[in-house]
Formats: structure tokens, sequence, C-alpha cells
């Protein structure tokens, strides 16, 4: 198969697995750093590294439900006892886990401080995430993102010990996917997304300029 033809296949067949579906074998520890390096391989503007991972091992897994449960009793004290349990089990399904962070304030480089903006950090986190995905994609792994209210919650925070220029975007789960892959959903055509600056026909949601 042709590089194209490769590359195509392996984005276009990646599907998010919910970690519910996703068992044992995970990647062991070789196929890991070769992921990890994978995700080094992002763009990154001013090469700052505006990201990092951490990965959240079996035994430290009740540690990272417990964050879960307490974000959610935080948020609603009057959650019940079947909502907190279904909490901390979301950090026990995947073999592996993997929390994504982002770094917003400012980083200093070869004696310079870099001020790259946030959503230059987060294209280069999210090139970063996907790369990683294809790579466990390619090795024959079932990957999904989870995230939610308590990526930004003080239990989760405390618990990997977040700079205040530091953001937790999703975890990363990773492992086997046993049952039958989900559908395919329906992707955007291009037009819906794409526009030519000065030619009518704004995408859905851009109005493009006709100005001359
Ligand atoms: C940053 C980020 C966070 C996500 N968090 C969740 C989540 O909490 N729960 C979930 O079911 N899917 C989550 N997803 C996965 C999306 O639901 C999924 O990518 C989307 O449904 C498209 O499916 P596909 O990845 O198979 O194309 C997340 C995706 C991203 C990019």
């Amino acid at each position: 198969m042709n590089p194209f033809d490769l590359a195509s296949t392996l984005i276009a067949t990646r599907r998010n697995t919910s970690p519910k579906r996703l068992h044992e074998p995970g990647p062991d520890a070789a196929q890991l750093q070769r992921l990890l390096s994978l995700a080094a391989d992002a763009p990154d503007h001013a090469e700052l590294t505006p990201w990092r991972f951490v990965i959240v091992p079996t035994a430290q897994r009740h540690r990272l439900g417990e964050a879960y449960a307490q974000a959610l009793l935080a948020r609603d004290p009057q959650a019940l006892t079947h909502q907190i349990d279904d909490a901390r089990e979301k950090a026990l399904r995947a073999p592996l886990l993997l929390l994504a962070i982002v770094r917003l304030g400012p980083i200093e480089r070869d004696g310079a401080v870099r001020e790259i903006p946030a959503a230059e950090r987060l294209v280069s986190l999210g090139a970063a995430i996907q790369n990683l995905l294809l790579g466990a994609h390619a090795m024959g792994y079932g990957s999904g993102l989870t995230s939610g209210q308590a990526m930004d919650a003080a239990p989760l925070r405390r618990l990997f010990g977040l700079q205040d220029d530091e953001q937790a975007v999703c975890c990363i789960n990773l492992g086997t996917a046993r049952t039958a892959r989900p559908r395919a959903r329906p992707r955007p055509l291009p037009e819906s997304f794409v526009s030519v600056l000065g030619e009518a026909g704004a995408s859905a949601w851009a109005p493009v300029d006709t100005a001359p």
C-alpha cells in the first residue's frame, strides 16, 4: 500500500472506543514508550512542549477514582451512592490510562519567555494525542478519550499536582476492544467546514468575507 493510502486507512478507521469496552491487554511498557515518542512528533510552535502526560498505573487508579468521586460530590452534594460508585469506577476501566495536561502560562526557552497563545498550545496537544491514538490503532489497540467536569475540579488538580497555569484536558484510555467496533459515524463533508476567502458560499457557521 502506498504511504497516502496507508495513512488514510489508519486515520479513517480509528474510532473512539468507550473505556467500558477496553479490556486487557493494553500496550506494554515498550509499546507505550513508542506511543509517547509519536506524541513528541507533534507540531509545536517554538518547541515548548507545552503539554505533558501522566500515566496512572493500575495500583494508583483508586486515587483517580476518589478524585472523580470527590469532584462529583463537590458539585452535587446530593449525588446518589450509585452515581458516586460510577464516578469511581470510571477510573478503573481501561488497561492503560494517561492524563493529558496542557501548560498555558509563560515558558522560558534559551533565556527568553515565549508567549505562544493558548490556542496554539492546545493544537499541539491535540496533535500529540492524535499521534498517540493513531499509533495505538496501528498496534491493534482500541482507544477512547474521556473528560468531563472533574478535569477542572480541585481534587483532580491536587492529585496530579497541577500548577496554576496547567489544565487537565482529557484522559487517554487504551486497551483491547473485544466487542464489535462502534459504527462509523458520518463525517462532515469538507464543504461544510471549508470556504474560500473572497467567494460567496459560507461554511455552515463562518460567514465568508466577500469584500473585494
Ligand atoms: C478532548 C476530548 C475529550 C473527549 N471526552 C469525551 C468524553 O468525556 N466522553 C466521551 O464519550 N467521548 C469523549 N471524547 C471522544 C469523542 O466523543 C469522540 O472523539 C467523538 O464522538 C467522535 O468519535 P470518533 O473519535 O470515533 O471519530 C472526547 C474527545 C476529545 C477530543
